[in-house]
């Protein structure tokens, strides 16, 4: 059963005060926390790694949705699981000789595998990925070219989007990148259920009205799918 997912992504909080900053989220309606790892590299950003997650491992029991913008993500499994990470989200663009081995290792891990696609990517590309014996189990399309918060969403990304969801009905798809109340609508009817958000949610007065807004939007699509 589907479920609406809104994750706010830390890349847009005060880093200086994870903890505290992941604790009023949480507070606030979050169902997961997004976790932004980038390696300067497979991304003209760097932001943080295993060791930031451990440390804030130590401050919340939430589920921490780490996504992979690395261009070596088998060199991440075993201290993302060592520290404390739920969910690990690596892209295609860089694990096409070796995904299964990654998924593999992934889950031997204990975490959620999931696979991300860049704006330029064809979604085809994934689907041996959710049609193996040992599939992932969530897939990322990215709404924006990966590597900054506050840029505009790209609606020719949803396209990806609606090919998943009618492919694949039970699939948890997350979108990420300006994501808000003024896009939410085109991605939940495009079928995502896993939401992203970083300005909108942090730039708010009143993040915890900006989370439940969204959970209630994707909620209300996914009647509007059943119907269908
Ligand atoms: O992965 C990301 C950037 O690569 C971020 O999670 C994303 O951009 C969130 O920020 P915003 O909602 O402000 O676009």
């Amino acid at each position: 059963m589907l479920k609406a997912i809104i994750a706010p992504s830390m890349l847009s909080s005060d880093f200086a005060n994870l903890a505290s900053e992941a604790e009023r989220m949480i507070e606030c309606g979050a169902d997961w926390l997004h976790m932004d790892i980038m390696d300067g590299h497979f991304v003209p950003n760097l932001t943080i790694g295993a060791p930031v997650i451990q440390s804030l491992r130590k401050h919340t029991p939430a589920y921490l949705d780490c996504h992979l913008m690395v261009t070596n993500p088998m060199d991440h499994v075993e201290p993302l699981a060592k520290a404390g990470a739920s969910g690990f989200t690596f892209h295609i663009e860089v694990s096409k000789d070796n995904w299964q081995e990654l998924v593999h290792m992934i889950k031997s891990k204990g975490m959620k595998p999931g696979v991300s696609l860049k704006p330029g990517t064809p979604v085809e590309e994934v689907f041996p990925l959710l049609e193996s014996e040992n599939p992932v189990e969530m897939v990322l399309v990215m709404t924006v070219e990966p590597g900054f918060d506050g840029q505009k969403f790209l609606p020719e990304t949803l396209n990806k989007v609606c090919v998943l969801r009618k492919k694949y009905p039970s699939l948890d798809i997350e979108v990420d990148g300006g994501l808000g109340l003024s896009t939410i609508d085109a991605a939940a009817s495009a079928g995502a259920n896993c939401i992203v958000a970083g300005s909108s949610i942090f730039g708010s007065q009143n993040p915890a009205y900006v989370i439940s807004l969204l959970s209630k939007i994707v909620t209300s699509y996914f009647k509007v799918r059943v119907r269908r």
